[in-house]
């Protein structure tokens, strides 16, 4: 038997669409600091305001585009979610210093699922952190991609992440109403990560939001 994922809702970008998220079901709402690229950045006021409103047990992730220990730590200060979810490769400073600057926030590092070699990278990282999230950027472009891409990636890759990982595993790159159920059989994750796929326009879009957990959650 497949276990239902947990559901994270991603570029949330205002009071009313994390409320819709969560009446749908999402156990997870995404708020994207400032990015590079990418549809759903909002200011740090806007994520320190919605964070503060989501009622427990809702976890509030910030997406960091940081990549300095330092950074990270001031970023998630100025907006107080209750976990930080770190979508680069962490190039100054460590996790423990993360840690013991923000205690009791939790750590996910993203991983960008492009080859083999993501495989080995997942597996080094993740005994440093509470969970993972293998999506399907690509941060050696000149123009940073770091989510929000709406593609899938490779998932046999992200299955051999799932089997191998101490830690939980979230699926995020792509996922839509229509391929959903083929990726939770594919990798059998922990949580489920989208933004684009249940957007019309750029809003949330309820429809395609509630054909997304139906699958998800009635199958
Ligand atoms: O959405 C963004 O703007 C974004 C920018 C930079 C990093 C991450 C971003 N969003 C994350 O990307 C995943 C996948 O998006 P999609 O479903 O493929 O559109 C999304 O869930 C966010 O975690």
């Amino acid at each position: 038997m497949i276990i239902s994922p947990h559901v994270k809702i991603c570029c949330i970008r205002d009071d009313e669409e994390a409320r819709l998220a969560i009446a749908m079901g999402a156990a997870a709402l995404g708020l994207v600091g400032a990015m590079p690229s990418g549809p759903g950045v909002i200011t740090d006021g806007q994520i320190a305001a919605i964070a503060k409103r989501v009622p427990p047990p809702v976890a509030t992730f910030l997406l960091t585009s940081e990549t300095d220990a330092d950074q990270i730590i001031a970023h998630q200060q100025r907006v107080n979610t209750n976990t930080v979810q770190i979508v680069d490769a962490l190039r100054l400073g460590t996790y423990d210093q993360i840690r013991a600057a923000l205690p009791g926030i939790r750590l996910v590092q993203v991983i960008h699922v492009i080859d083999q070699s993501s495989v080995e990278e997942a597996l080094h990282i993740a005994p440093h952190v509470d969970a993972l999230l293998l999506d399907s950027g690509n941060p050696t472009l000149a123009v940073k991609e770091l989510g929000g891409t709406g593609r899938v990636h490779d998932w046999a890759l992200s299955r051999q992440i799932r089997e191998l990982s101490p830690v939980p595993i979230f699926l995020a790159g792509g996922l839509r109403p229509d391929n959903v159920r083929q990726a939770i059989e594919a990798v059998q994750p922990f949580g489920l990560d989208l933004c684009s796929g249940v957007r019309t326009n750029g809003q949330l879009d309820p429809v395609k939001l509630e054909a997304f957990m139906t699958q998800v959650f009635n199958q």
